[in-house]
């Protein structure tokens, strides 16, 4: 994995306390998947090392469960890094407020490509209900989670503590379920639910940038021609209302984990 040093010093001279993002760039979409994998196993078994326990806030889409599927194939790899996934608490960054079992559900999807192969525990992975569960409407749904975000965050807030928050992006820039121009980059909520988006399915549940911000890590994972003009314009300082993947960092890193092609629009290194 080629990691470049990004610009982390100046932000810091220039005292602007977010960390400037690092930026990995992978020939291609299947190295990508699987160098991310390899980190965020890493990252995962060193949070464990350190507390006991590890946290994980998922993200659907092409890569985000191309991703997954890469961590399901080491957990089978004996001499790798082991995370111990019974003591993961796994969360998700957005969701698509539909049936359980509807293919769209980014649930479905991050339990059929790994949680479903490596023994979580079903009391740590905190699903975001669908509309054929308790809630009806996706307001409920999302005050529910709120709830179970800050029954796990304790005295700490209103979020837990997360090591590492993926997301996805798309062409246009939207991160998790905060699209361009939408009410949602204004939302103060760790999480709400999102109606009319303009990329099917159109109700949903996201977490918000307080939430996102509130992570350790923060890792944004893109593959893609078509996405490389938002990867240009998110790491030159877009405005966040036009590209909601401009707004988003950790506390303490912001990753840019990109492929060759999502990062043809960036200056040459
Ligand atoms: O709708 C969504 O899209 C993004 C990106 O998806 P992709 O297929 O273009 O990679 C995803 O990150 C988000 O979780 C999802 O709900």
């Amino acid at each position: 994995m080629s990691i470049s040093p990004g610009d982390r010093a100046a932000a810091e001279l220039a005292g602007t306390g977010v960390p400037t993002p690092d930026i990995v760039i992978e020939p291609d979409a299947d190295r990508l998947a699987r160098a991310v994998a390899e980190a965020l196993v890493a990252r995962l078994a060193a949070a464990q090392v350190l507390r006991g326990t590890a946290s994980v806030v998922l993200t659907g889409g092409t890569i985000g469960i191309a991703v997954l599927e890469r961590v399901a194939g080491l957990a089978a790899e004996p001499v790798r890094e082991t995370v111990d996934w019974e003591r993961v608490d796994v969360w998700w960054g957005d969701e698509r407020f539909v049936p359980g079992d509807d293919d769209d559900r980014n649930e479905k999807a991050a339990r059929r490509a790994l949680l479903d192969a490596v023994g979580v525990d079903p009391a740590r992975v905190h699903a975001i209900p669908p509309s054929d569960g308790e809630f009806a409407e996706p307001e409920d749904a999302a005050a529910w989670y709120a709830e179970q975000l800050a029954a796990a965050a304790g005295d700490e807030g209103t979020v837990p503590r997360f090591d590492v928050l993926l997301l996805g992006m798309g062409p246009e820039g939207h991160v998790a379920s905060i699209f361009p121009d939408s009410p949602a980059i204004d939302d103060e909520r760790p999480v709400f639910a999102v109606r009319d988006c303009p990329k099917p399915p159109p109700t949903r549940i996201s977490l918000g940038y307080a939430a996102i911000g509130a992570a350790d890590e923060v890792w944004v994972v893109v593959a893609g021609e078509g996405k490389a003009e938002a990867v240009a314009r998110a790491l030159s300082g877009a405005d966040s209302r036009e590209l909601p993947a401009a707004g988003v960092h950790g506390t303490r890193a912001t990753r840019w984990l990109l492929d060759a092609a999502a990062a043809g629009g960036l200056p040459r290194r």
